[in-house]
């Protein structure tokens, strides 16, 4: 059997982070651009440069927190800034409801409403003179021929009227609808789950809309995030959120690169007003998940498709010195744009990087869902803040690692605490037909799943079934048949004739259970033999109908339910050894059992005795 290396030595360390000389990640340098710190997205990264060049759509699929918005911010960084214009809205005299639209170079925009201003201030306070002498006159008049009373009533009606008369010079300033001025790049608007009025711009409702009270049109209209983007980059995550109607408004504004803002709420004044088309020039960068395709306007997708790229994002990459590398770079990187927290010492990089092995939950493999492992950085870097060190080590990651659990692992924690509530977990001792099995929640949480088979002669004439509870019958039925055809070879009894019972305790919602076959099979062979299982032992494996046992996904997180929930082995499949990658603290508190064959499994998990021996002999006289 072999035993893990636990303690994290000198030499571990020194490969974990790649052999990188460095004392603090305060030594290790950080690329300027943007583009240039995004990890292991090469395919992403070559695309997004191309397209900022030929200004082309971008749809990036992948996992979520595998940087696809910070792709599209890179893009937004390449793309050249000369370019960048303002957009602003004049009244319109001949039709007010129709708003004016001028573009300037950036800076410009400014300029121009500043101008208006300071025009419309001169006027108004040339105005307010001549008001303010006639009243003085009126009033003096008055006031010689004894009728003040007249007089102030005559210049108070004096100053309703020139309310009227005279022209608001305010109301002609013109608005800057997109201001570009001071820019250092190109915009990057993020539209994500943006309703219609933030995404296609709105024209709010006046309240008062006579009396000479009320706001002019053009003053009440807002930009939307696609003119925001103009001339730089729009964002949209999960596009399929977006209703197909704004879906196609946004292809229409990609074709034609400009769209007219309007009021969005048909009940309000606003609805009433209609800009001239805006410029809209953006370049869209769409994301999502595998399912953000199925919900997605099918011309929006066959548009970049067609006119851009379209790239599946990595979930992990390989294990080599030089990814090793730049995921030291990646700490760097997270603790700069953290800027509060303290800088990472090397012991605790390596630490980092042995979880983003762990994460990746794939052998030589180490994962690139970074935001989750940037929230890791930044718990640990907290935790070394409210203890006032200068530097974050490794047991401030270890610490951290218990914080910074995602909701599939808080939701296994639960799990696990309740079914130990109700006593749902046996531990010790041994029972027949009843296997601790080990599943995974989402991809990121281990379960201890424990399953129960009882075998009894067939109801129905013809042939036996599998009666299985829970959401897992699929999986169930499969493993069974497998296991069937493993026992009528090796075992020689027929279980088409018998029905055979399988049942997982307390099955959760979102529990994969693919990998429950060898834990099925144990269940099956214990309930028709009558031989007990050890309920100290958990296990985890896919079975061939060969009886071989077949390598299955995030074993490490299984062993650790097994350890959390107590157990004292643990049979895994010898194909996963090189998977497992338990942290100081786990490792050692359970005995890890490769095992390439299900006599193995049998071997390490039924009870000790003559029955067992026989089962065994025969087993293996025919498997070998
Ligand atoms: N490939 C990467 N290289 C470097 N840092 C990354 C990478 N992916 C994610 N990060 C870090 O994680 C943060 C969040 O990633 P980002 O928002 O880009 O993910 P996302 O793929 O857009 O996720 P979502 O689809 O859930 O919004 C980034 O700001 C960055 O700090």
């Amino acid at each position: 059997m072999k035993e893990i290396s636990r303690e994290i030595s000198e030499t571990e360390v020194d490969e974990l982070v790649g052999h990188l000389d460095f004392k603090t990640t305060a030594e290790i340098e950080i690329p300027e651009r943007l583009v240039d710190q995004v990890i292991g997205q090469d395919d992403a990264v070559e695309a997004i440069k191309k397209a900022a060049v030929q200004k082309r759509h971008v749809m990036l699929i992948g996992s979520p927190g595998t940087g696809k918005s910070m792709l599209a911010k890179a893009m937004a960084e390449l793309l050249p800034k000369e370019e960048l214009e303002d957009i602003l809205v004049y009244p319109n005299l001949e039709d007010p409801n129709q708003p004016r639209i001028r573009t300037v170079p950036a800076g410009k925009g400014k300029e121009i409403v500043d101008s208006y201003k300071q025009e419309a201030m001169k006027k108004s306070q040339a105005r307010n003179f001549f008001l303010f002498t006639l009243f003085i006159f009126i009033i003096g008049y008055s006031a010689i021929r004894g009728e003040i009373i007249w007089g102030i009533i005559a210049a108070a009606m004096l100053f309703l009227v020139s309310r009227y008369i005279f022209p608001k010079e305010e109301k002609n300033i013109p608005k800057l609808l997109v201001n570009n001025k001071d820019k250092e790049t190109a915009p990057y608007e993020d539209a994500t789950g943006a309703h219609a009025g933030a995404l296609f711009g709105d024209v709010r409702h006046d309240p008062f809309q006579s009396g000479g009270l009320e706001t002019p049109p053009h003053e009440r209209v807002e930009a939307g995030a696609i003119h925001r983007a103009h001339k730089g980059v729009l964002f949209i995550d999960e596009t399929n959120t977006l209703t197909i109607e704004s879906q196609q408004k946004i292809l229409t504004a990609m074709q034609e690169k400009k769209f007219p803002i309007t009021g969005q709420s048909e009940r309000s004044s606003g609805a009433m007003v209609r800009t001239e088309p805006v410029p809209c020039d953006f370049i869209l960068v769409a994301a999502g998940n595998l399912d953000a395709l199925t919900g997605m306007h099918p011309a929006l997708r066959s548009r970049i498709e067609g006119y851009g790229y379209e790239i599946y994002m990595n979930d992990t990459m390989k294990d080599t010195v030089e990814n090793r590398r730049k995921l030291v770079r990646f700490v760097a990187q997270e603790v700069i744009k953290d800027g509060k927290i303290p800088h990472f010492d090397r012991n605790a990089v390596a630490e980092i990087i042995k979880e983003a092995k762990r994460r990746a939950g794939r052998r030589n493999h180490l994962t690139l869902r970074l935001r989750e492992l940037g929230g890791l950085v930044r718990t640990a870097g907290d935790i070394a803040k409210s203890e006032n060190s200068d530097l974050v080590r490794v047991e401030h990651v270890l610490r951290a690692k218990k914080i910074a659990k995602t909701i599939e692992e808080q939701l296994a924690d639960k799990y696990i605490e309740r079914r130990r509530d109700y006593r749902l977990f046996i531990t010790e001792g041994e029972e027949v037909g009843r296997v601790n099995g080990l599943a995974v929640i989402g991809e990121t949480a281990g379960v201890v799943l424990p399953i129960m088979a009882e075998v009894t002669p067939s109801l129905s004439k013809e042939e036996g079934r599998v009666i299985a509870t829970g959401r897992l019958q699929e999986i169930a039925r499969e493993a069974v048949m497998n296991v069937s055809a493993i026992i009528k070879k090796y075992i020689g009894k027929n279980i088409s004739e018998k029905d055979v019972h399988i049942q997982f305790v307390g099955t959760y919602e979102g529990v994969e259970g693919d990998s429950a076959s060898i834990s099925i099979a144990t269940a099956v062979i214990s309930a028709i033999e009558n031989i007990p299982v050890y309920q100290s032992v958990a296990m985890t494996g896919s079975l061939s109908v060969k009886g071989e046992v077949l390598p299955v996904g995030g074993v490490t997180q299984k062993i650790e339910a097994a350890i959390q929930a107590g157990m004292k082995r643990v049979i895994i499949p010898k194909d996963n050894l090189d998977d497992v990658l338990l942290d100081a603290e786990s490792s050692g508190r359970i005995e890890i059992i490769p095992v390439s064959r299900i006599d193995e499994v049998l071997e390490y998990s039924l009870r000790d005795g003559e029955d067992k021996d026989r089962l065994l002999d025969r087993l293996r006289e025919l498997m070998d």
